[in-house]
């Protein structure tokens, strides 16, 4: 696109009714995510769940108002191509000292796709690459504040101050039960990190300048800097039960932080002037997380979609294979594939479902929908939701075409969009999520190995972890008030860090939507020998006591189950977090596991039997006792997250 002269008046007002609409969003955005800190100060749970979720929504809502305007006042998608053209430019003028220009850029999109007919926007008019740098954006006022702050004590002595005033600069206006000890945990799990015999001269510390918060809990980010060595971490802050603070753990390394940032948990609220420069550290914390989902986990999750699909087209013309249906058992709602060399899948709505599935494809969407607002609690997949997206036909299968064309013929159509001589297969509508290895997939190689070789050590130590993890996500699920409904293996699948997280909406209900039955006894000998459901259910009735049957046919697998989960198997168990989830409660769970736990090393230090403490995390202080439910209960125990 090469203009020569920009004249025309209605483009300037299309720019700039776009810039305003979109400063008007981000103005929104933040200010929420600011007051996150108040809420965390007052101890307003329900309220930091709720912004959350509500947070989410204030992006279409802002395209709309845009949209809306931009009709009205300019007739927007009467204009020629040529004012577009010009607004384009005008607004990349606009741009050039912004402080979010990239996420500016995608709202340009996300309207002018709104107005524009698709062979408009597949050319000039919208930001396919970014047109404006992010790098060395700083604050507008960098006396009042910078992304991140330095620190530099000069000497090893100094560090607990440092720590200390750190902690102290985030200005949280409610007292810590004991600063000066929790300082020292810090202190004492930092230096076994680094070379601390050996000061070099850029050793500091560098803290992203507002907190982290996400339910229950407050995290400072940062690294370590100590010559060539940089050791990232986080300092999670919570309240006691008293409404004192205490910094929980230090969580470092780029696992640690992978685990915090986990695209299975909910979005932080995070008050940033810059984010592009939020993302830049936090990329430096974790270089193999993709900025697409630093964006999601910052709660900016349009910005990490635009991404994440630059990302993917970028693969795409960087490989070769061919999509397939995914490796496992079909599903019987949606229908699934993969690009092997991509750790993604993709989920198409099927147009019919067995009669065993008493639910529509709206209804399945709303699951879905439901899943994206709440907590996830580490243990259920962010999906990201794409509707008319184009895939290069002779990158497809035929066997997937046939399945394709089979089970979703109004999800999907072949043809030339673009005419460009090239078929393309056009999804109507995918849900695109992390791929992981289904579990029961998991279990079989396990099965397979202890087949071959009954002593071998690792087959069995994978079982068994898999095993607990799974028990734990479930438990983590009915902190978060969710029932998974279909709890087969194949509904889970394990991550690159051994964490169970489920992926199977369609059937997952409010716990406290649930009603959790003894089964009857049986009337008669008719009854008990009958082999079927004699007694009626209701269309919410769950019989915890059923689960075995389908779930632990295998000697193996039930035994580890029955050591560490048979509480799963007892209805009292359900009903008793259902009636502390209809009270109000909300838990406690942690993206790290309770051994991290300053108050967990305590508790072993001063136990007379310190080893087999150690061996068996002790319980969760009562100064935390919604995890004491869940968390303690859970060897593997991890997640954060919280619920309701
Ligand atoms: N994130 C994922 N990573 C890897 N494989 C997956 C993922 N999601 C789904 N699959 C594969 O696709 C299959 C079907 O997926 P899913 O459980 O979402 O479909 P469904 O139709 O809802 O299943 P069901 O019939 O149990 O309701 C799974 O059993 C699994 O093999």
């Amino acid at each position: 696109m090469l203009l020569q002269r920009i004249d025309s008046s209605v483009a300037y007002g299309i720019a700039r009714a776009m810039i305003d609409g979109f400063n008007r969003h981000y103005r929104l955005f933040r200010a929420e995510s600011a007051r996150a800190k108040h809420r965390f100060e007052t101890a307003d749970w329900a309220g930091q769940q709720r912004a959350q979720r509500e947070r989410i929504e204030f992006y279409d809502l802002r395209v709309k108002e845009c949209v809306t305007r931009l009709e009205r006042e300019f007739q927007a998608s009467q204009q020629p191509m040529e004012v577009w053209q010009q607004a384009k430019l005008l607004y990349i003028g606009m741009l050039v000292d912004h402080r979010q220009p990239e996420l500016a850029e995608t709202f340009f999109n996300s309207v002018t796709t709104k107005i524009l007919h698709r062979s408009y926007f597949q050319n000039d008019f919208i930001f396919v690459r970014p047109a404006i740098s992010t790098e060395y954006i700083e604050p507008e006022d960098p006396k009042s504040h910078t992304t991140y702050r330095c620190y530099y004590p000069q000497t090893l002595a100094e560090l607990p101050d440092t720590l200390r005033r750190l902690v102290e600069d985030f200005g949280l206006r409610v007292p810590f039960e004991n600063l000066a000890r929790d300082v020292a945990d810090v202190h004492d799990a930092l230096l076994p990190l680094f070379d601390h015999r050996r000061l070099r001269a850029n050793f500091q510390i560098q803290v992203l300048d507002s907190l982290f918060y996400r339910n229950k809990g407050a995290y400072a980010v940062g690294k370590l800097i100590n010559g060539f060595q940089e050791v990232p971490f986080a300092l999670p802050i919570l309240h006691n039960d008293r409404g004192q603070l205490v910094i929980d753990a230090l969580l470092h390394g780029e696992d640690d932080l992978l685990m915090l940032f986990s695209f299975a948990r909910a979005y932080f609220m995070v008050d940033m002037e810059v984010p592009s420069a939020y993302v830049q550290f936090l990329r430096s914390l974790m270089p193999r997380k993709p900025r697409a989902e630093l964006y999601n986990a910052l709660g900016l999750a349009k910005q990490g979609k635009t991404l994440f699909y630059r990302d993917f087209l970028y693969h795409m013309r960087h490989s070769t294979d061919q999509f397939r249906i995914a490796p496992g058992i079909k599903g019987m709602v949606m229908l699934v594939f993969d690009l092997p060399s991509f750790p993604f899948v993709f989920k198409v709505i099927k147009d019919r479902f067995p009669p065993q599935k008493d639910i529509t494809p709206e209804q399945v969407r709303a699951k879905y929908q439901l899943v994206k607002q709440h907590d996830r609690a580490g243990r259920m997949a962010d999906t990201l939701e794409f509707s008319g997206v184009g895939f290069p036909r002779e990158r497809f299968t035929d066997e997937l075409i046939e399945e394709l064309l089979r089970e979703a013929p109004s999800q999907v159509e072949i043809g030339d969009r673009n005419g460009d001589g090239r078929a393309e297969v056009v999804l109507k509508h995918v849900y695109i999520e992390r791929r992981m290895i289904p579990l029961n997939i998991y279990l079989q190689e396990c099965f397979d190995a202890l087949k071959a070789n009954p002593d071998d050590v690792r087959a069995r130590q994978q079982l068994e972890h898999a095993v607990i993890e799974y028990g734990n996500a479930i438990k983590d699920l009915v902190a978060a008030n969710i029932f998974p409904g279909d709890m087969l293996w194949k509904n889970f699948g394990i991550t690159r860090h051994g964490k169970v997280v489920f992926y199977d909406y369609d059937e997952i209900e409010y716990i406290t939507d649930c009603n959790f039955r003894r089964v009857p006894p049986p009337r008669d000998e008719d009854d008990e020998m009958s082999g079927e459901v004699w007694y009626s259910v209701g269309p919410h009735d769950v019989f915890p006591e059923t689960f075995g049957p389908f779930l632990l046919s295998n000697p193996l697998v039930r035994e580890v189950f029955m050591r560490h989960h048979a509480d799963l198997l007892d209805v009292e168990f359900w009903q008793a977090h259902q009636q502390r989830l209809r009270a109000g409660h909300i838990h406690d769970i942690f993206p790290y596991e309770q051994a991290r736990r300053f108050s967990t090393r305590r508790a072993v230090a001063l136990s007379p039997s310190a080893e087999s403490a150690a061996a068996n995390p002790a319980p969760v202080p009562p100064a935390l006792d919604g995890a004491a439910l869940v968390a303690a209960s859970s060897t593997f125990s991890s997640a954060e997250g919280v619920t309701a």
